[in-house]
């Protein structure tokens, strides 16, 4: 007869097998706890301990989670992969972030990091296009593409929205994309939207000769949002949009297995995100919930504009970093900064970023004083003249869309 105590859970002569999935919290132990007891409890609690001494008859899978590393504040756990279902994400996801978020045992704790082992990684189908989009769908080289949300946010009628898009479009933007509040309302239905918007993302094309799409929100219950996704194949779409965190991650790989069927790739917002990240000290992630969005297949996710914008960011280079590394030959995620950009500020954020990013302006672009189309124009010209190397004032000589964005905005951060 085996007694399963916390003690059991923690060893730090562990040494982690290859199959097994490594974790990385900070902990804060309660008053009465140090680290070690607060790093078994975490270990325990999160794989298949509890409180009370457990005496089980006979033999069972051992299934226990190991706490091999204390360092500071830091814990590194270990999860065997038997523990988890293969490909079931909401299933980890309540072992490595459930109950111990909650615990007594710590007063604050936060999952920072996850080291995903091969075989549970391959159980996931990652992103179908990753940053290939860029040139698969825009031919855009090594540019960054652009985006715009119509604004104000929602309220806009189909006609009014239809008609941002169109000038965004003509004036240079690739994307379109709907705003993450923005489904079905009746001041601007699902289906009316999406085919007149495609009527003039397709006269767009024809008058720039540049290819155009549609990030087109298509969050709602998880039925609804198959419904959405074949509407959207059926009416020649390349993109959805989901707000994955406030779906869940459940639903988005259930939209995943759709957008397959249609080839079809997601766009993925996070409203909600900072619920979970913006404490330092307790919470998951931003760079856990990148992972888990790669793994689960979307093919572009906000991860902030590495502090430049008007939303606070955490390691905006870091996790894009790491969304662009080798993970078991998973594809890559293509980063998206957005949240109070401009002209102004498209040198710094791709001296920061890169250009293997979408660059997403909304108020940046309808608030240009000259409306949408050269709100349009003036971004696509910071972004040609920071590729090709011009500085920005010496561009803006030359293009008055964009000396009146600069005008009017300079290289500020809005708040
Ligand atoms: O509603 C907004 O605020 C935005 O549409 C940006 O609008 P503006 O361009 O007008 O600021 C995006 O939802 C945020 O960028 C999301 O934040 P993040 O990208 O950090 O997830
Ligand atoms: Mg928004």
């Amino acid at each position: 007869m085996a007694g399963i105590t916390y003690e059991d859970f923690l060893d730090t002569s562990y040494e982690p097998a290859d199959s097994e999935l490594v974790c990385t919290f900070s902990v804060d132990p309660a008053a009465d706890m140090d680290m070690a007891a607060a790093a078994s409890r975490v270990a325990s609690e999160s794989s298949n301990g509890t409180w009370a001494e457990l005496q089980v008859d006979g033999e069972i899978t051992d299934l226990s989670a190991t706490a091999f590393e204390i360092d500071g504040r830091r814990v590194q756990v270990a999860y065997p992969d038997s523990l988890f279902e293969a490909g079931n994400m909401a299933q980890i996801l309540s072992c490595i972030a459930g109950n111990i978020m909650g615990m007594k045992a710590v007063d604050r704790i936060r999952l920072l990091d996850c080291e995903w082992p091969e075989a549970l990684t391959a159980s996931f189908p990652g992103p179908r296009f990753g940053s290939a989009v860029r040139e698969s769908i825009f031919g855009a080289g090594d540019r960054p593409i652009t985006a715009t949300v119509p604004k104000p946010k929602v309220g806009l009628s189909t006609d009014q929205h239809v008609q941002v898009g169109y000038e965004a479009w003509t004036g240079g933007i690739d994307l379109l994309k709907d705003d993450e509040n923005l489904t079905d309302q009746p001041f601007n239905p699902f289906r009316d939207r999406l085919i007149e918007s495609f009527g003039a993302r397709d006269r767009a094309e024809a008058e720039t000769g540049e290819k155009k799409s549609y990030l087109i929100n298509v969050t709602a219950d998880t039925n609804t949002m198959l419904e959405r996704v074949d509407m959207v194949a059926e009416e020649g779409g390349e993109y959805v949009m989901v707000d994955v965190i406030t779906c869940g991650w459940a639903a988005v790989q259930t939209v995943r297995d759709q957008c397959e069927k249609h080839d079809l790739a997601i766009h993925a917002h996070r409203a909600m995100h900072a619920a979970f990240d913006r404490v330092p000290n307790h919470g998951v992630s931003m760079r856990v919930l990148a992972q888990v969005a790669r793994l689960c297949g979307v093919d572009q996710l906000h991860t902030g504009t590495a502090d430049l914008g008007k939303l606070e960011n955490e390691d905006s280079r870091g996790i894009n970093d790491w969304l662009a590394s080798d993970l078991h030959g998973l594809r890559d995620v293509l980063p998206v900064a957005s949240g109070g950009l401009h002209p102004g500020l498209v040198p710094e954020l791709v001296d920061r970023l890169g250009t293997n990013i979408c660059i997403q302006a909304g108020g940046g672009i309808h608030g240009h004083p000259d409306g949408t189309h050269a709100g349009a124009k003036a971004l696509r010209q910071a972004v040609d003249a920071t590729v090709a190397g011009v500085d920005l004032d010496e561009y803006a000589a030359e293009h008055p869309e964009l000396e009146t964005a600069i005008g009017k905005w300079g290289t500020e951060t809005p708040r």
